[in-house]
């Protein structure tokens, strides 16, 4: 007898028909359907004209896989190494704030669903529930921390690392291509803002450092402080060395989209970064992510893990994204759009079609390993 194959797609194929949407056109637009206009406008939109986030997805279209064939990829290792952890999926849970727009259990159930799969959980500084209470719910799992520096006073983003590190996160994602909210015009139309509807401040009112910067008790107090700390616009290298010395869990700055940034981010001892665009949410008309991709990973050149981000939507395209230089690959509001369908279920059953899906790609390109994905060839569409 030789090796037995396991086939999720046809396992799948012949069993009781799934009730939850197939493919990313249909999650959409059940998603579409599930959450109310203004949160989904909220999650949906880029901003300004939707130029990248429109790109973001053309630039995986634009490339093409040529696969090799007659290799044994009976067996497919989809484990990679980030800061010496050995994590069992390429896949990591990007940040995404203000979870309860979708569900109201957020982000519980969104890192528990991640939990499952060993998905590391990267969680929001605005998140709809405290780093304390995410720990609580999922123990033993990998999660990061992403940070919104503060520059109404940097005691806050230090106590915040501190209180991640204690409750035993492996790596603080500092984003930094947020140090003002884009133009979104569809949060505009709609007169919509989550943080003035106070979603966002667990995180904020657990701290003591928060505490001590309103002016009363009142919600407006809280709102008007919130607002205030999360926009940083003089954050730079210098506050980033501050962040170096306030911790020893491995650093990485998420937002990168030029080589001279990701070369000085090496030079200056950063220990990861995110080749991102925030989502097509911040400056509309910057490049698509998957587009700067390969030019950071060449810049890079293997010294630290490039993760990336913006316009992943299945397995072929983590596949594309990590033949064209990532070595772990962030999704965003795909999961959200589960987390909104069926809450926790949603999401685990979403990744689970993610993850059969990367697993069929990775062996029906002629690989076995993402280290062989890496050196898979990929040509621009004609
Ligand atoms: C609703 C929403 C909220 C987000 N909140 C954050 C956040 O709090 N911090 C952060 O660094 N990025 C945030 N992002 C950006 C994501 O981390 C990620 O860069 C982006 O969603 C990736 O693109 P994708 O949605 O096309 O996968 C948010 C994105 C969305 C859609
Ligand atoms: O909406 C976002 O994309 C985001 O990152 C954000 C930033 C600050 C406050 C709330 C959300």
């Amino acid at each position: 007898m030789g090796k037995r194959v396991e086939d999720a797609f046809f396992k799948k194929v012949t069993a009781a028909k799934t009730d939850f949407p197939v493919g990313v056109e249909a999650l959409y637009e059940a998603a579409q359907k599930k959450f109310e206009k203004n949160p989904f406008g909220y999650i949906y939109s880029g901003a300004s004209g939707e130029e990248t986030l429109r790109n973001n997805r053309r630039a995986f279209e634009r490339w093409a896989i040529v696969p090799r064939f007659l290799t044994d990829v009976s067996e497919v290792d989809t484990s990679v190494t980030l800061f010496d952890k050995t994590y069992a999926t390429p896949i990591l849970f990007a940040p995404v704030g203000m979870q309860k727009l979708a569900h109201e259990e957020a982000e519980l159930a969104t890192s528990r669903a991640a939990a499952k799969f060993g998905i590391p959980f990267i969680q929001s500084t605005v998140s709809s529930y405290s780093i304390e209470s995410i720990r609580e719910a999922t123990t033993d799992s990998p999660k990061w921390f992403q940070l919104y520096w503060s520059t109404v006073d940097e005691e806050l983003p230090k106590s915040m690392v501190q209180r991640a590190e204690r409750a035993g996160y492996e790596a603080i994602v500092l984003t930094i291509d947020t140090v003002r909210i884009g133009w979104r015009e569809t949060d505009l139309r709609n007169q919509f803002s989550p943080l003035k509807g106070g979603l966002g401040k667990a995180n904020y009112v657990e701290d003591p450092v928060f505490q001590r910067s309103l002016r009363d008790d009142s919600e407006e107090a809280l709102i008007d402080a919130l607002v205030q700390h999360v926009h940083h616009p003089t954050l730079g290298w210098e506050q980033i060395e501050k962040l170096q010395s306030w911790t020893d869990l491995p650093i990485v700055l998420k937002g990168i989209l030029h080589p001279e940034d990701a070369k000085e981010a090496v030079a200056r001892g950063i220990d990861g970064i995110v080749v991102s665009n925030h989502g097509g949410r911040q400056l509309d008309g910057v490049i698509a992510s998957l587009d700067a991709l390969p030019a950071v990973a060449e810049a890079v050149a293997g010294r630290i893990p490039v993760l990336f981000d913006s316009g992943v939507r299945s397995g072929v395209d983590v596949v594309k994204a990590l033949a064209l230089g990532a070595d772990a690959v962030c999704v965003g509001r795909p999961y959200i759009y589960a987390l909104g369908i069926d809450g926790e279920r949603g999401v685990t059953t979403w990744v689970e079609h993610l993850l059969e899906e990367v697993t069929a790609s990775i062996a029906l390109a002629g690989a076995n390993s993402v280290k062989q994905v890496r050196k898979l060839t990929l040509v621009e569409n004609k």
